[in-house]
């Protein structure tokens, strides 16, 4: 049996699927935490990195692997290949500032025609500006921009600094992927290349894609002026082998991922409910919103995904759930006690700011409170009214550049949880599907390894239950756009 390996080192933890090349079944698996806070050293991912491998029984059988990881995250490398401070991630919101200067330089509307996207403090550029501005000290050492997934990618194929690493700090091998490129704010979908003018605008320096073209290959000579930018793989595309001989693939930003790894394709609109939530669907043609509300990434598979994002997903349940003492079953059952609509109590849940709509200094507020609304029951309801609500918002912002849904495909940590798809049933206006339990970015990156194995995109199968009857209630999205900002 042929196995490939894919990794999800997202924001809360790493996890690793390995999988039948041929079948697609799930042979193993292993997972390990991530750090808490949104300025993580990124030494931890890959611990975590090699405690879940080892939770899954190692690559010693496997012939690939990929990564997939959280987008944006911003790690600056120096000219040893050390890690120069802690990486800014994309749920970081110190860089609204540094977001809104950049649209006032270059203009929202050259921004979305250039790179598809209009910046907001998630996105790498508005980082770097902060970096530059905050930090000028390290700003001036930067060498190398990489991403969560492409750092990891490059330790995993040997390299990094010369004492922690067999190949060392040769920064012309550092790759990335379309995917993860088009949420750095200065990487185009369109035209599929660096726009280096945007670069420089946020760093200050002159940037210039890397060019080793695999391990082994002597790429552009060190040295050569500027901060080096991952060289950008294609889908299938092989970024190189560990140093004991595994295949690895170019990876993916997460959303990216899980949409290959649930064969996303026309008609779906994917709503993933982790730390983030997300809503995306994969399109022929890449999108350009100039208000910044649907940013237009790219897939990993060719095509193009417009997503929006918002900051406050599934943590929101893990604190309403740890405010009532419950666990996630136990807030489940009491919410589904309450009526739609919550008897009128709205939580707008802004708890880290928001990115959808753009309020990063926004914080969550309770609305509707009367004296007999004020029960337990209610605020375990709103609290995933409110979160769902966002959602929906999101769902008619991605409709509003020409996605068409039949379906909705429900993932991510809280989408198992039953009052959750019982209220999303109420809140969108279209089939909720909830695949299989499943880490489907870190089986996207199973997928991307396959490929670049094999030069074909695997065909694997995704169980799912059958799409819950819309059960719409209008009055849970009209007191939520009611009390929002
Ligand atoms: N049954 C559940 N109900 C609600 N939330 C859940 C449930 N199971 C897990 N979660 C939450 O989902 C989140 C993890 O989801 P995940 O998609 O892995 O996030 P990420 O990819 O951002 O790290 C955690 O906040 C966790 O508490
Ligand atoms: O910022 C975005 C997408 O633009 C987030 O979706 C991050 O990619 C983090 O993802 P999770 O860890 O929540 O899955």
């Amino acid at each position: 049996m042929t196995l490939v390996a894919g990794v999800d080192s997202s924001t809360q933890s790493c996890k690793v699927v390995v999988r039948d090349l041929e079948t697609g079944a799930l042979v193993r698996s292993g997972r390990a935490a991530h750090p808490d806070g949104t300025e993580v050293a990124p030494a931890a991912w890959w611990s975590a990195l090699q405690e879940a491998l080892a939770a899954a029984g190692g690559l010693d059988d496997v012939a690939a692997i990929s990564i997939a990881g959280q987008q944006h995250g911003m790690v600056v490398l120096d000219a040893e290949g050390r890690v120069i401070r802690d990486a800014l991630l994309w749920n970081d919101t110190r860089s609204a500032q540094a977001a809104r200067d950049l649209i006032d330089e270059v203009g929202a509307d050259a921004y979305a025609k250039r790179v598809g996207v209009v910046p907001v403090a998630s996105f790498t550029a508005t980082k770097l500006r902060w970096l530059r501005e905050a930090e000028p000290a390290n700003a001036a050492r930067v060498a190398a921009v990489a991403l969560p997934h492409d750092w990891l990618t490059w330790r995993l194929r040997g390299y990094g600094p010369a004492d922690e690493s067999p190949l060392g700090p040769d920064l012309e091998a550092l790759t990335t992927d379309r995917s993860d490129a088009s949420g750095t704010a200065y990487w185009s979908a369109r035209t599929g290349e660096y726009d280096l003018d945007l670069f420089s605008r946020a760093l200050g320096v002159a940037g210039r894609e890397a060019g080793g073209t695999s391990d082994g290959d002597p790429g552009v000579a060190a040295g050569a002026p500027g901060v080096v930018l991952p060289r950008v793989l294609g889908p299938g595309e092989a970024a190189g082998r560990t140093p004991s001989g595994v295949l690895v693939g170019p990876g993916a930003g997460d959303n990216a991922g899980a949409a290959l790894g649930l064969g996303a394709a026309g008609g779906d609109v994917v709503v993933s409910i982790g730390t983030s939530g997300t809503v995306f669907a994969v399109t022929d043609t890449p999108s350009a919103d100039p208000t910044g509300t649907v940013a237009g990434f790219a897939d990993a598979s060719g095509l193009s995904l417009p997503l929006i994002a918002t900051l406050n997903a599934a943590r929101v349940l893990d604190a309403i759930a740890r405010l009532l003492n419950l666990d996630h079953d136990g807030l489940a059952e009491l919410a589904l006690t309450a009526e739609p609509g919550a008897g009128g109590v709205v939580l707008v849940p802004y708890f880290e700011g928001e990115r959808t709509p753009n309020l990063p200094d926004a914080t969550a507020g309770l609305h509707g409170l009367t004296l007999a609304s004020t029960t337990p029951a209610n605020l375990a309801r709103a609290a995933i009214e409110g979160m769902l609500c966002g959602l929906a918002d999101g769902l008619d912002a991605v409709r509003g550049v020409g996605v068409t849904e039949q379906r909705i495909l429900l993932i991510g940590g809280a989408a198992q949880n039953p009052a959750v798809a019982a209220v999303a049933a109420q809140v969108f206006d279209a089939p909720v599907v909830i695949p299989a339990p499943g880490e489907y970015v870190a089986d996207g990156g199973a997928v991307q390894a396959a490929w670049a194995l094999t030069g074909e995109r695997p065909v694997w199968t995704v169980e799912a239950a059958e799409p819950l009857p819309v059960d719409t209630r209008a009055v849970i999205r009209e007191q939520y756009a009611a009390a929002r900002p």
